[in-house]
């Protein structure tokens, strides 16, 4: 195993072999957008739960419609909130506004606009159409309906879904606890100054959101330096996390300790590299009980390989199935062939033509290129060249 170069494809089949989903808790609604659901959401109410009105207007019987306009007399009011208790009675109409429940014996509401009042007479020209404007019982839902299955990762519309069927907390998988490491000596934190050699850590900040958009819990370790020491006191002060995301150190340079320090704490490595680019030196393993995604240092290769990686380890730690939703566009230029690495091209899709263009600065360092892409081509391993016009796969970002 380890060192050998494996596809994308069967480090992330390894991955989703070695992690298992973490443990369901109770979570209150507040809580809940971003969570994944561990136990379905049954309805406890109807909803609507009552016929009601989907216009302000005059709620009447169809029956008092017909080829010329028609005068009533207004019988009262239902509001919202409070209804109105007797029957509709022929030859009336009933003031009735958006959401509040159908007095009994109407079946249809005529929209204000289309109305003339005259004290507590009304004149409509409408024609008789039984349930217009008029919400069912139960057209959104009903009590005992399975409204939420588990494995799905909570919008907060789902949320709102869950607390309109009565629902007041939800079961949720633990948030996975993210240990984010960056090593090397050139690294300083933003706000203090570089040195002549130094450069800002700027990945742990990048990796930090993408954790937190995909449902983990972000634990900030800091950078350790270039010596086996200090990654060595580093990676121990981290012991206990689910996961632990390294940047950089992963390559073949003298100063790169890190799988060194890893493999000699015991560490059981399931794959060394990756047939990618960018991202190439990407590694994962396990340490007892902490899963280890060594990302490269480059910044453009670990934050495209948190997209190929880290996403998808979150996902199952947090109890959805692992999924990448690539899509299919039409290239808007020439492509050429590609070689020995599948390859993921920063590129954006023009929303006027759908056609997705490949940046012209693909250096695996250059941030301000990453963010201004919004798609990355998936190219295949020796994929032949590509004309303009044809389809492609896409990753969106
Ligand atoms: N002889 C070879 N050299 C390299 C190879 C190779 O196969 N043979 N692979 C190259 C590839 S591909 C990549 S990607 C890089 C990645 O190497 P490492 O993961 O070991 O990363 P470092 O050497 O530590 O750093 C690379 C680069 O990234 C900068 N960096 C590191 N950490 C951060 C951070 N937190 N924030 C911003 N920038 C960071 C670092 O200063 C370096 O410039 O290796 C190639 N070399
Ligand atoms: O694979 Mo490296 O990430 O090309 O720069």
């Amino acid at each position: 195993m380890t060192d050998i170069m494996i596809s994308v494809e069967a480090a992330r089949a390894r991955i989703a072999a070695a992690l298992l989903p973490l443990e369901a808790e109770p979570c209150t609604l507040i809580d809940a957008p971003g969570r994944t659901l561990a136990d379905p959401v049954i309805a406890v109410l109807t909803q609507p739960p009552f016929a009601a009105s989907a216009m302000d207007g005059y709620a009447i019987h169809s029956s008092d419609l017909g080829d010329t306009p028609k005068r009533l007399a207004l019988q009262g009011e239902s509001a919202a909130g409070h209804g109105f208790d007797l029957a509709l009675k022929p030859g009336h109409a009933i003031r009735i506004s958006t959401g509040a429940p159908m007095p009994q014996g109407a079946d249809q509401v005529v929209m204000q606009e289309r109305v003339v009042r005259d004290g507590n007479h009304i004149t409509l020209d409408d024609t008789p159409r039984p349930n217009s404007n008029v919400r069912g019982a139960g057209i959104d839902f009903s009590a005992g309906d399975i409204l939420l299955p588990s494995g799905i990762l909570l919008s907060p519309d789902a949320v709102a879904l869950a607390a309109g069927a009565g629902m007041t907390g939800l079961t949720v998988h633990r948030r996975p606890r993210v240990g984010i490491l960056s090593t090397g000596d050139e690294l300083v934190e933003p706000g203090q100054t570089p040195g002549p050699h130094q450069i800002i850590n700027s990945i742990a900040w990048g990796l930090d959101g993408l954790v937190r958009q995909w449902g983990g819990e972000p634990v900030y370790l800091g950078i350790a330096r270039d010596s086996k020491a200090d990654v060595r006191a580093k990676l121990e002060a981290a012991r206990g996390l689910d996961l632990i995301v390294t940047i950089g150190g992963a390559s073949v340079g003298d100063h790169d300790h890190l799988r060194q320090v890893f493999n000699a704490m015991g560490g059981q490595l399931e794959f060394g590299k990756i047939a990618v680019k960018p991202g190439k030196p990407s590694w994962f393993g396990r340490l007892d009980e902490t899963a280890f995604l060594g990302l490269p240092g480059n910044p453009v290769s670990s934050l495209v390989m948190a997209r190929l990686l880290l996403q998808p380890a979150l996902a199952i730690l947090s109890g959805r199935p692992e999924s990448l939703e690539f899509a299919t566009v039409m290239l808007g230029e020439d492509l050429a062939a590609n070689g020995m690495r599948e390859n993921f091209v920063r590129a954006r899709i023009d929303c006027q033509t759908g056609r997705v263009h490949p940046l012209g600065n693909q250096d695996s360092s250059a941030l301000s290129a990453l963010v201004h892409s919004n798609a990355l081509i998936r190219r295949e391993v020796e994929a032949p060249a590509a004309r303009a016009g044809e389809t492609t796969q896409i990753l969106p970002l």
